[in-house]
């Protein structure tokens, strides 16, 4: 597996020959450039640098990735001055943009969970009212 700098990468930054980092990994998408569901263009804006940003703020599925899997060419080596990369390394904090996703899914859960509460202790005050009543 190939090992080539940011330099190198650079230099296939074209329809015809396109390398995108990912994770510190270099992949050839020349060929699935046209087969992209999210369309060229997106990819065209990234040849030949780092998309590991673009490619995660899409929230690509886990096909996405297996397919990113096939594509992989070699990884980054990174040399002093070069660009940082734009995301965490795996283990570290989330990026901001997970954060704010987790935390609407669990705001979801508690409202889902206070209206099923309140639904269920709502039915039995009813109840016990009526049962008053008819007694
Ligand atoms: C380079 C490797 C990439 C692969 C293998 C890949 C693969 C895929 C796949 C399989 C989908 C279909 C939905 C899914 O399964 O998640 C998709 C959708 C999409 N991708 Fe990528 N993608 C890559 C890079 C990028 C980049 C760098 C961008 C930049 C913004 C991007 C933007 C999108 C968008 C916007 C969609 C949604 C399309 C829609 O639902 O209409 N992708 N991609």
């Amino acid at each position: 597996m190939a090992s080539l700098t940011y330099q190198d990468v650079a230099e296939h930054n074209t329809k015809k020959d396109l390398y995108v980092v990912i994770h510190d990994k270099i992949y050839d998408i020349t060929k699935f450039v046209d087969e992209h569901p999210g369309g060229e263009e997106v990819l065209l804006d990234v040849a030949g640098q780092d998309a590991t940003e673009a490619f995660e703020d899409v929230g690509h599925s886990d096909e996405a990735r297996e397919s990113l899997e096939q594509l992989k060419i070699g990884t980054l080596k990174r040399n002093p001055g070069d660009p940082k990369p734009k995301t965490p390394a795996p283990g570290a904090v989330a990026p901001q943009a997970n954060t704010t996703t987790a935390g609407f899914g669990t705001a979801l859960y508690a409202i889902l969970l206070v209206g099923g509460l309140l639904g269920y202790f709502g039915y039995q005050y009813l109840q016990q009212q009526q049962a008053a009543q008819s007694a």
